[in-house]
């Protein structure tokens, strides 16, 4: 399995490839795929959970369906993302539910939505063994505040601001980085700058790694992002196989 140490190092000529996953099935066909990290997004909240944003998807929700996905899962390193507020308002508490993720649940490391307060805390994580991925760009769990999922990092400003925080999450030892909804130009540039690899979404073909959400690649989706991308159509399947079922039960033909 890809480790934290290998996927740090980036030692590899491809892109590194990452997907989420909320159930043992899907998580083992992604798995069997040979995606090299599997993430439980908080976006279960949208993709599972009947949702329209991230916002109230808990740590008991995200802890339950990881260990779903840690069970199913054989070879992919598994990533658990902290929901919105079950980090930063205490180090105890944010280190407590780290901690649940990954010994009850089964994640090998925990991806927080970073900015300036979770500098200190990556550090703290990684101090105690609990290996971090940071997210920078647009961060869905801050939708209140910034008012919707626009592009992040397109004044001189918030550029800056996204590439003085990666450095900083870099250096507190965070083992990567995933850079959502950024323009191309600025990815490739902190591409260049950092040393762990960068995982984009809606950021471009220059970083070093992908990410999107499964249901997003599987055509399950109610409603997907501009940058997503479709590569079948399974909401397609399944509404046939149900109908198929309906027809055969009400015409007799099955049983
Ligand atoms: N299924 C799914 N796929 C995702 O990629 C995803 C989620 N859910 N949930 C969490 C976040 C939310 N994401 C989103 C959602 C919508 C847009 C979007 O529609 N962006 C428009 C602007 C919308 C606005 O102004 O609010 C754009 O043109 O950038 C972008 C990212 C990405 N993440
Ligand atoms: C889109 C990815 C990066 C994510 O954070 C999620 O699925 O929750
Ligand atoms: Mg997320």
């Amino acid at each position: 399995m890809p480790t934290v140490r290998e996927i740090q190092r980036g030692a590899r000529d491809e892109p590194l490839t990452m997907l989420t996953a909320y159930d043992a099935p899907t998580a083992a066909i992604v798995d069997e795929a040979g995606i090299d990290v599997v993430l439980v997004g908080d976006s279960v909240g949208n993709a599972m959970l009947g949702y329209d944003t991230t916002v109230p998807v808990t740590l008991d929700q995200v802890a339950s369906h990881t260990g779903a996905v840690a069970r199913a899962v054989d070879d992919a390193l598994v990533v658990a993302d902290m929901p919105f507020l079950s980090y930063g308002a205490s180090e105890a508490e944010s280190i407590e539910n780290a901690g649940r993720l990954i010994k009850e649940a089964g994640a090998n490391a925990v991806k927080l939505e970073s900015g300036t307060h979770t500098v200190e805390l990556t550090e703290r994580l990684v101090e105690l063994g609990i290996p971090v991925m940071a997210h920078l760009g647009l961060t869905p769990q801050r939708v209140n505040q910034v008012g919707g999922y626009t592009q992040q990092g397109t004044t001189d400003d918030a550029a800056a601001e996204i590439r003085d925080l990666a450095a900083k999450h870099e250096a507190a030892g965070a083992f990567s980085l995933v850079l959502e909804h950024v323009p191309d130009e600025l990815a490739a540039s902190i591409t260049d700058a950092l040393d762990i690899p960068v995982i984009g979404i809606g950021a471009g073909g220059e970083t070093d790694g992908q990410v999107l959400v499964v249901t997003d690649v599987l055509g399950l989706s109610e409603s997907v992002p501009p940058f997503a991308e479709s590569f079948g159509d399974v909401r397609e399947e399944m509404e046939e196989a149900v109908a198929a079922y309906r027809d055969a039960v009400e015409d007799g033909s099955f049983p």
